[in-house]
């Protein structure tokens, strides 16, 4: 809805009314085309202000009709009669003005925006392009190149940035909505010809072809394979070279294409999954909104190596008080120094002040006696972390709560080696843990939820995105890595190569193919990890087969790289070799080549040619399988959680939602009939036999994955 009321005498004021965040819903439009007809047609209104209720100007279309069928007035022809009209409209811009929002703004003939207000057109990451007329009036604005740099990376800009550029005329720290009044009162009998952003001439640089073209290839570099980023270069450049109304008909085309794509109904699903993470739930029916973090004010992080520096990092950005510490003399010094930098390098980009004054430096574990929460980020091994929670409970004041930095480690057992369980969870950071948005939460059987929500609570002040999890091994992300690594590891027996599977990775959207992603984070990892289930024995000590664990197929390939010393990037060499330790370029190794085809000679394995197809779906589907059956087990509540760990943790394309949505677009009758054949083809391989959750499913006709959490519902109470 929108709100008509006339103040100062002649100002009609149109306020929109749909909180929280003013969408331009059918109701809504329907509204403005009402108040805008009133204005015009009354005699005494000279001037019209447009604002938002609720200190929120608009957060652009109701992006929850896009399912739907459209209906009320279109946005283009109401703003088309606001450009058009006989008396000056001014925009009044407060919180956001983003998206339709924000071209609902174009087309007002002036914009006053507050100094706290953010400005974008972020339809890039919906899958869209900024289709009512955004393509067409920015660029006519401000120039094709800031317009194509907005429009591109959908941006959220600030008010003095939009200042700077053009895209408002005055910002105010007052009252937007008076300050837009009073503007609205100067300009009453101004002539608004000039005002028309439609009617501008598109400024044009000397070479525009050069320009589109390093801009298309910027995209596409970037893209992964997202048709988004690409229609809007195409958009833009309409607009740099027909004039409006073409422009116009050319948005209209390349819009229409996104509309209907699957990348922008995935790109959509991220948007409410990545909301509806935070709104968590534990199996025992404790959550978001009934469990209330207690506040945090001052927190230590204990051990300084590279994932507690990131984390320390994250932390002190948020302004908390942190006490940092590291019994290593040596490697607390280095920390002191490269934390130091980060934070300065980090403040000069975001043009603040570093806050290092917020670090308390120590190395002893007793000065954590006061703070409220510690995250232990001690190396990852059981018997040391062991040790230090035994410690912190001995040392920290009543109530602190424990949250250990762990990728799989068992959270419960670090619990029981405290006097008070219900205080410990696991927050899993990912590395570098500054820059990276994802945090898995992970809850014991005996963690409070009032622990969940103080660790979910403190990751969105750190800006991350906190998805609760249940505490398994490798908990939700690298349990569902482990199948996908292990087929990249057959399919390499079976013929493959480390080139071929990555780039059909790739070429998927990964920004790395499994095997550049495993020499990047070391290969010793795992290999420690392996030796210590047992699994890594070197064949001479072993009594089994060397491809064979348990009856299950095994392959040793990882294990003997390691016993090369090949770890990857940091010595150089792993599945790729490198020019130097911890160089990144990786380049083929004829050494592997020659490694792989000995290897098959040795177990009598005959290579064969496996195409990108194949290794899709035996790496993904395999993947996607794990994540029904912790979906199954409760790990995860819903297969948005799934998701967005994928999609901020793992590089899983956004444009394709993360796996659990993927499976549902590839059809899960489809996905089912893969694993069967290829549990069939390979029936040594547990990880392949098709989950009964999924089975259910298919049976179940199929149902949208925004309804799958009803029938895992049902499933579980059948159990
Ligand atoms: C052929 C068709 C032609 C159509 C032509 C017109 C096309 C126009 C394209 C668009 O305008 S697409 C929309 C562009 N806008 C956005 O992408 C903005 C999305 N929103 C945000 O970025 C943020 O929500 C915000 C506005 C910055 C506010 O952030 P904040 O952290 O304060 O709140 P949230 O938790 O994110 O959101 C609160 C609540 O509101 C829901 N919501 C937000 N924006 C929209 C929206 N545009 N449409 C519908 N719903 C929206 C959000 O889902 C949350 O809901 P919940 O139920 O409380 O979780």
């Amino acid at each position: 809805m929108a709100l008509f009321s006339r103040v100062s005498g002649s100002v009609g004021l149109i306020t929109l009314q749909n909180p929280p965040v003013n969408a331009l819903s059918a109701a809504v439009r329907q509204g403005i085309v009402d108040s805008v007809k009133r204005a015009l047609s009354d005699p005494e209104v000279k001037s019209v202000v447009i604002c938002g209720e609720n200190g929120v100007f608009c957060g652009g279309a109701d992006i929850k009709e896009f399912g739907g069928n459209m209906s009320g007035p279109p946005l283009i022809p109401m703003i088309h009669a606001i450009e058009a009209a006989n008396k000056p409209v001014v925009a009044a811009i407060e919180g956001s003005a983003l998206g339709g929002g924000l071209e609902l703004a174009l087309g007002c003939h002036y914009r006053i925006a507050h100094s706290k207000a953010r400005l974008g057109l972020p339809e890039v990451s919906l899958g869209l392009l900024p289709a009512a007329g955004g393509t067409q009036r920015l660029p006519r604005l401000i120039g094709v190149p800031a317009a194509l740099d907005l429009i591109t990376t959908g941006r959220h800009i600030t008010a003095a940035e939009a200042l700077q550029l053009g895209i408002v005329d005055q910002v105010t720290k007052q009252s937007t909505v008076n300050a837009a009044v009073n503007f609205a009162l100067n300009v009453a009998e101004k002539p608004l010809d000039a005002r028309r952003i439609s009617t501008f001439p598109c400024p044009h640089s000397s070479d525009l072809d050069a320009l589109f073209e390093e801009a298309m290839q910027k995209v596409q570099k970037s893209a992964r394979g997202a048709i988004a980023p690409v229609a809007c270069v195409q958009a833009v450049r309409a607009a740099a070279t027909q004039p409006y109304n073409q422009g116009m008909e050319r948005e209209k085309e390349l819009m229409a294409t996104l509309f209907t794509s699957g990348q922008a109904r995935a790109l959509q699903y991220c948007f409410f999954a990545q909301r509806a993470v935070g709104k968590w739930r534990m199996p025992n029916g404790a959550c978001w909104d009934t469990s209330k973090p207690r506040p945090v004010h001052k927190v230590a992080v204990i051990g300084l190596g590279t994932m507690g520096r990131g984390i320390l990092v994250a932390l002190a950005q948020t302004g908390l008080s942190v006490v940092a510490v590291e019994t290593q003399e040596m490697q607390l010094m280095e920390a002191k120094q490269a934390v130091s930098g980060m934070l300065e390098r980090g403040a000069k980009r975001r043009g603040v002040v570093p806050t290092l004054h917020n670090i308390t430096y120590s190395q002893n574990i007793k000065s954590v006696a006061e703070v409220d929460l510690v995250i232990e980020a001690v190396f990852e091994d059981m018997a040391l972390k062991e040790k230090v929670f035994q410690q912190l409970s001995a040392v920290c004041k009543p109530g602190t709560f424990l949250c250990t930095n762990t990728s799989a480690l068992d959270i419960d057992h670090l619990a029981s080696q405290t006097g008070n369980p219900e205080l410990v969870v696991g927050m899993h950071f990912f590395a570098p843990a500054h820059v990276m948005k994802l945090l898995e939460v992970v809850y014991g059987p005996r963690s409070s939820p009032q622990a969940v929500a103080t660790a979910m609570h403190l990751g969105k002040k750190m800006g991350k995105i906190g998805v609760a999890v249940g505490n398994c091994r490798g908990f939700v992300g690298n349990r569902m890595l482990k199948p996908y690594i292990e087929q990249a590891f057959f399919l390499l027996e079976e013929g493959g190569t480390p080139e071929k599977i990555d780039q059909a990775l790739e070429e998927f959207g990964f920004p790395m193919g499994v095997f550049k992603m495993s020499d990047l984070s070391g290969l010793d990892i795992g290999w420690r990890v392996r030796k210590g289930d047992g699994l890594a024995e070197s064949s001479a000590a072993s009594q089994q087969s060397p491809r064979i664990r348990d009856g299950r197929r095994y392959s040793p390939l990882g294990d003997l790289l390691c016993e090369q010393g090949r770890f990857g990037q940091k010595t150089g060499h792993g599945w790729y070799q490198y020019d130097k330790p911890g160089s990144q370029l990786a380049r083929s190794d004829p050494w592997l080549h020659s490694f792989l085809e000995g290897y098959r000679a040795q177990h009598g394995l005959v290579a064969r040619r496996i195409d990108q197809q194949e290794v899709l779906e035996r790496c993904l589907y395999v993947l996607i399988n794990e994540g029904f059956r912790i979906l199954e087990d409760g790990i995860a509540s819903g297969p948005e959680d799934i998701d967005i760990i994928y999609v901020f943790g793992y590089g899983w394309p956004r444009h394709r939602g993360g796996p659990m949505f993927y499976a549902g677009m590839v059809g899960l009758a489809k996905v089912l009939e893969r694993l069967e054949h290829y549990h069939q083809a390979h029936p040594d391989v547990p990880y392949l036999q098709p989950c009964s959750l999924l089975r259910r499913l298919v049976a179940s006709g199929s149902p949208p994955v925004n309804t799958w959490k009803e029938v895992i519902k049902k499933v579980r109470s059948q159990l």
